[in-house]
């Protein structure tokens, strides 16, 4: 168990005044700019656990550096005012077509985790996906932003039961969807985890949504996991399933068949099996496969606005951001998250304002050039 703790108990509050933090959050321009504060305002320990990937962080690389070799093809006198930013995902409509990926232990970053993240979510309109390692109970998070929209992401553990009682919770808490993580029949090696002894929470931290009785289990990461497992989990919920680490289109194909309301293409921000592509690269092969029978979400290495575009001209119905929520988080609170998320808005705007688009659903692909 690591003893470290946090340095951002102070100073990154949430109250009226942003103090020297808050001030240069709200200077921060641009999504990058948020990692640098992030990192000097966390534990080291705890900055490589958000920031690190598996193995050599081939993938976790792969993820950004994609993008830069695609290029956008803007349109021309398109007369295309105001773009429309908004989406419908599972009959449900958000502001922006960026959502906030599922990713553990919010309070490791900031005092008030995901509850600053929920909060800042609703006041962007968007959706944020709750993991089921989160830092605060589903039930409390959705107290804390009753706007919220919440899907919940789940890690199907061995003991059925188990299970069954964690959706439920997040049923009751008012999740509209259940994001059912394929991608994590074992934890990736993590050598920056292991280099700074990074196994555990620090005491006072636990995983809420794992508490069971009077004690908090062990998040399982269960290789014995199936697609027997997610009808199993069709038929103990009426929620929608999104797939959550699909890479291979065979698996999209068969997801399908199993009734999963929509696909997210990712690799765990690299942080899984190294050596797997970037998501950009995979996004064209699986939109093909499941060829708008469900919507297709990507996450993975998405730092700008052009980058969204980019997913979105390939084929995603959205995109999810992980690593960029919590710089927002550690930078400067329920503040931080919301300038992330501003920027970020601000940014596909802009930049289909730029491409002649008057909705996202103006984008195709022949508005994107691979360069190299
Ligand atoms: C610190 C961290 C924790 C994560 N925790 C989870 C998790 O609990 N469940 C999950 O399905 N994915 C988790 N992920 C993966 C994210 O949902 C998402 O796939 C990834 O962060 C996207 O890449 P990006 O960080 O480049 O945006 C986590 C990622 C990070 C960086
Ligand atoms: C607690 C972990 C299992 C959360 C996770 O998915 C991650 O760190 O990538």
């Amino acid at each position: 168990m690591t003893t470290a703790t946090s340095r951002t108990g102070s100073g990154n509050g949430t109250g009226t005044d942003p103090g020297p933090a808050g001030e240069a959050s709200g200077r921060a321009l641009a999504v990058r700019e948020f990692e640098r504060l992030a990192r000097a305002r966390l534990d080291p320990a705890h900055y490589d656990y958000f920031a690190g990937g598996a193995g050599d962080e081939v993938t976790l690389r792969a993820n950004e550096a994609a993008f830069g070799r695609l290029a956008l093809l803007p349109r021309v006198l398109r007369g295309a005012a105001g773009p429309d930013l908004g989406v419908t995902l599972l009959g449900r409509r958000a502001a922006t077509p960026v959502l906030v990926a599922p990713t553990a232990f919010h309070r490791l970053a900031h005092p008030d985790g995901e509850r600053a993240t929920a909060r800042a979510a609703a006041a962007a309109g968007t959706i944020m996906i709750v993991s089921m390692a989160a830092t605060v109970a589903v039930e409390d998070v959705a107290a804390a932003a009753p706007d919220a929209e919440l899907w919940f992401q789940l890690y199907a553990q061995s003991d059925a039961a188990f299970t069954e009682a964690v959706v439920r919770r997040a049923e009751a808490a008012g999740c509209s969807a259940l994001v059912v993580t394929a991608d994590s029949p074992a934890r990736g090696r993590r050598e920056r985890e292991l280099r700074r002894g990074f196994t555990d929470l620090p005491d006072g931290l636990r995983c809420e949504n794992l508490r069971d009785g009077g004690r908090v289990r062990p998040i399982e990461m269960w290789p014995g996991l199936s697609w027997e497992h997610l009808a199993f989990l069709r038929r103990i919920t009426a929620l929608p399933i999104v797939l959550k680490g699909v890479l291979h289109p065979d698996d999209a194909r068969r997801a399908l068949g199993h009734g999963v309301a929509a696909l997210l293409v990712s690799n765990h921000g690299g942080r899984q099996l190294d050596s797997v592509p970037a998501t950009i690269d995979a996004l064209p092969e699986i939109a093909a496969a499941v060829d708008g029978a469900v919507p297709v979400l990507l996450d993975g290495g998405i730092r700008r606005g052009t980058d969204v575009l980019k997913a979105l001209a390939l084929g995603a119905d959205a995109v999810a951001v992980g690593r960029p929520v919590i710089w927002g988080l550690a930078a400067d609170g329920e503040r931080g998250v919301a300038r992330v998320l501003g920027l970020l808005r601000d940014e596909v705007e802009q930049a289909l304002t730029l491409c002649g688009c008057a909705s996202v659903r103006d984008l195709d692909p022949g508005m994107v050039r691979r360069t190299c």
